[in-house]
């Protein structure tokens, strides 16, 4: 395969990056009466247009030569086959096979499929168990709590789904524990009946260490104030793909649910863990969420790269951030329903694509994964968007947005939408001539994609997810870099370990530097 300097393509977009960031997006709409048609697709309930971007046909198709000569195509059929593309793991990448209907074949190998097939049966009859009252407490309890200890990829996909989906929740009520300074733990035990509380301790590893502390506190709380000695058998279930650490922390591995190594944290809400959704919403919304993902990932798979969603948009977010140097990009939704939808994407896309070296070790040449962060619409504009209308460093943004309103809930869907189009369309057009002060000109000619959902459905909101799953692969098969090891989170990791003795102990906290010694001393001296 060609390198990316190598390719003709990429070496014209190169050598044509100033005329490129000058280009005139107004100028594109004079010069092509149907750009709007030509720069805009749908697929599986997604709209997306990105004829706000300062490209016209020619850098496409040389963007679309530089997916050819880097076999963007061939990349995704390994990936889609269950080759060991995450070579620095040795592991394959099968997220798609989470979301294969029931009884479909030819998405992974027949081992898996009837693994998956298996583990979604026995994760419906549980939940629907659960939500019907059949499966009790340990005290005979019905359930109406869950609370769901786990962090990054155990946690986020999670939260992002069922806080999108709150209206179809019908089940029990999901507390989310993450973080390790007590909080969300203070604040769910506040809420929740111990007797009539699920704790799901869901994570890849099991060996996170805020997690693990987080599930120590959770079921030190259901032993001593539940009256069963089953408590722990019948309230607390793991989620995990390393059953023999189970045991370890006094839980019957049997009872677990099981994920897989082919399956990369961040990628997971599909599997088992996302147990937390399929109680809360069903496990018929749950496999609409499920089935929306698939969608798009046949999409992926079958449409023609110059008509393929996740291709274009990762390929437009390879113009911006690598080519034309814009090294940060705002995602905003206009729903408080997709609040979560950043935070999301910045582990699928930053802890994915946050890489330096490529799949060889070899230092890569251009800028790889940039920041991504955003916040809903329309509170971010009144909080960031004048950086973006007038700040020196141009952003590109990814407003998202949704056609029909969620039956019963309140509010002014049309200003919200006359906001979203008049933000992306004022970024383009800026303002301002000769007369105006400086101080009130817009310059304009800013891109952005605009992503528009038919309705926030599960389906959608699985296609939506998706469709940035593959982005970042987009991105990653482009770069020649590997999106599913994250190394880099390991040495912290480590290193907290080892000073947590110094900062507990009396003694001189030795053998680190000196800020750190510094900052030791004065946390000792703070906390008396
Ligand atoms: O599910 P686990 O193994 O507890 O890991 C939680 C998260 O920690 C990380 O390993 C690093 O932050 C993520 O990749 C992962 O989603």
């Amino acid at each position: 395969m060609q390198t990316l300097e190598a390719i003709d393509a990429w070496q014209a977009l190169w050598a044509s990056r100033d005329r490129l960031a000058e280009q005139s997006i107004n100028g594109l709409f004079a010069a092509d009466a149907g750009r709007f048609e030509h720069f805009s697709l749908t697929a599986a309930g997604i709209l997306l247009d990105y004829s706000k971007q300062p490209i016209d046909r020619q850098t496409r198709e040389r963007l679309l030569e530089v997916a050819r000569a880097r076999d963007v195509a061939g990349q995704r059929d390994a990936m889609l086959a269950g080759e060991p593309i995450n070579e620095s793991e040795g592991r394959a990448v099968l997220h798609t096979a989470l979301r294969v209907p029931d009884g479909g074949t030819g998405w992974a190998a027949p081992a898996i499929t009837r693994e998956v097939a298996t583990t979604r049966s026995r994760m419906a009859e549980l939940a629907a168990a659960i939500r019907d009252g059949r499966r009790t407490g340990a005290t005979g309890q019905p359930i109406e709590h869950v609370i769901n200890i786990g962090i990054g990829g155990s946690d986020l996909g999670p939260r992002l789904v069922l806080e999108a989906l709150a209206p179809l929740a019908d089940g029990p009520t999901v507390h989310f524990v993450a973080n390790v300074d007590g909080v969300e733990w203070q604040q769910a035990m506040g809420q929740c009946d111990p007797e009539r509380t699920l704790v799901l301790v869901v994570s890849k590893s099991f060996g996170t260490v805020e997690t693990m502390a987080n599930a120590h506190e959770a079921m030190a709380w259901l032993r001593r104030s539940v009256p069963s000695d089953t408590v722990l058998e019948r309230q607390v279930l793991a989620i995990t793909a390393n059953l023999d650490r189970v045991r370890e922390l006094g839980l019957d591995p049997e009872l677990a649910l099981p994920m897989w190594d082919w399956v990369g944290g961040r990628y997971s809400l599909w599997s088992a863990v996302g147990f937390a959704i399929m109680l809360a919403i069903g496990p018929t919304a749950f496999d609409e969420v499920l089935a929306g993902a698939h969608a798009m990932d046949r999409h992926f798979a079958e449409a023609p790269l110059e008509s393929n969603m996740p291709v274009l948009l990762g390929l437009v977010s390879i113009f911006n951030g690598t080519l034309l140097d814009r090294r940060s990009q705002a995602v905003v939704p206009y729903t408080e329903r997709l609040g979560r939808l950043s935070a999301y994407l910045q582990q699928l896309v930053m802890e994915s694509n946050g890489k330096s070296v490529d799949r060889a070790g070899h230092p890569v040449s251009i800028p790889t994964a940039g920041a991504i962060w955003g916040q809903t619409g329309t509170p971010g504009q009144h909080a960031f968007f004048q950086a973006l209308h007038q700040g020196t460093d141009v952003v590109p943004v990814d407003f998202v947005g949704v056609a029909r309103p969620v039956a019963g809930e309140r509010g002014d869907p049309l200003a919200l939408t006359a906001n979203l189009f008049a933000q992306s369309q004022a970024l383009m057009q800026g303002r301002g001539d000769a007369d105006m002060p400086a101080a009130r000109r817009c310059p304009g000619n800013r891109p952005s994609n605009t992503i528009l959902l038919k309705a926030l459905t599960p389906a959608t909101l699985g296609a939506l997810i998706a469709l940035y799953e593959h982005r970042t692969f987009v991105e990653a098969a482009v770069w020649g870099i590997n999106a599913f090891d994250q190394f880099g989170v390991e040495l912290g990791k480590v290193l907290a370990d080892e000073l947590k003795p110094l900062i507990a102990g009396g003694q001189a906290a030795e053998g680190v530097d000196g800020s750190t010694a510094g900052l030791i001393a004065r946390y000792r001296d703070w906390r008396g």
